[in-house]
C-alpha cells in the first residue's frame, strides 16, 4: 500500500477537486435510516474543507428522535470528547479549523458514530486524519455502530489494516451504502 501520509494528500486534493467540480450531496440511505431510533446517541462532526458534509445525515436523525452529540477536540494526545449538540447551540473554533461545541459539563457516550474519512476501500477499512481520534474513540465505545461518511472518489483498491483499527460497519457515499 502506499505510505499512508502520501495517501492523505492525494486524497484531499483529489476531494478538493471533486467538489468544486460535482458539487455532491449525501442523501440519507435506507438502512441507515432504519439504525435511528429514539433517545440513541449519534456523534456527528461538522465538515471542514471539501469533507463530506453529514447535514442530511443529522437531520435524519433528530427527526428519529435522536441525540446529536459532536467531538470536542482537546490536542491531538487527548482522546476525542463526546458533547451533546442541540440544534442552534453555538460553535466555537477549535484547532485543525473545527468547529464545536464548547466544553460544557456533560459528555455522552456514543451509540452510532458517523466518522469523516480521508479515504476508505471495499472491506470497509478506512483512513483517517492520523491522530488515532477515532481509533481510540472505536477502542473505548466498543458496541458503538462505526458508519464512515466520505465522498465516492476517496475509495481506495486496498488499505492494509493496522493492529489498532476497528473496520467500520457500514460507508455512505453520496452514491451507495457499501456494508457486508
Ligand atoms: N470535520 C471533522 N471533524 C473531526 C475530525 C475530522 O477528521 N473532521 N476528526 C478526525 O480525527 C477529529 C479531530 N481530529 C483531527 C486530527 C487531525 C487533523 C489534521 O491533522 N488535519 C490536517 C488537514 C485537514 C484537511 O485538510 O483535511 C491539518 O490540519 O493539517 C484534523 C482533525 C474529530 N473531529
Ligand atoms: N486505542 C488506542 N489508544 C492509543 N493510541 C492509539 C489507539 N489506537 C490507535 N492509536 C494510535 O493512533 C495513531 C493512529 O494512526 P493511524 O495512521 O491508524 O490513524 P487513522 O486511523 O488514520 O486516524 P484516526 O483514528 O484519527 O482517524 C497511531 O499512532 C496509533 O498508535
Amino acid at each position: 500500500m502506499t505510505d499512508k501520509k502520501q495517501l492523505r494528500g492525494d486524497m484531499r486534493r483529489i476531494r478538493d477537486a471533486f467538489v468544486v467540480r460535482a458539487r455532491p450531496t449525501i442523501s440519507v440511505p435506507a438502512p441507515l435510516r432504519a439504525l435511528f431510533a429514539p433517545d440513541m446517541i449519534v456523534v456527528a462532526y461538522v465538515a471542514v474543507g471539501s469533507e463530506a458534509d453529514p447535514g442530511p445525515l443529522i437531520a435524519a436523525a433528530r427527526a428519529a428522535g435522536c441525540r446529536i452529540a459532536l467531538p470536542h477536540v482537546v490536542d491531538r494526545a487527548t482522546p476525542l470528547v463526546f458533547v451533546p449538540w442541540n440544534e442552534d447551540d453555538a460553535l466555537v473554533d477549535g484547532p485543525y479549523r473545527l468547529r464545536q461545541p464548547a466544553l460544557g459539563n456533560e459528555r455522552l457516550a456514543p451509540d452510532l458514530v458517523l466518522t469523516p474519512l480521508v479515504a476508505f476501500d471495499r472491506a470497509l477499512n478506512r483512513v483517517g486524519q492520523g491522530a488515532g481520534h477515532y481509533d481510540r474513540a472505536f477502542a473505548d465505545y466498543p458496541n458503538a455502530t462505526r458508519i464512515g461518511v466520505a465522498w465516492s472518489v476517496q475509495e481506495v483498491a486496498d488499505i492494509e489494516p493496522d493492529a489498532w483499527d476497528a473496520p467500520l460497519h457500514a460507508i455512505v457515499t453520496e452514491q451507495e451504502w457499501i456494508t457486508r
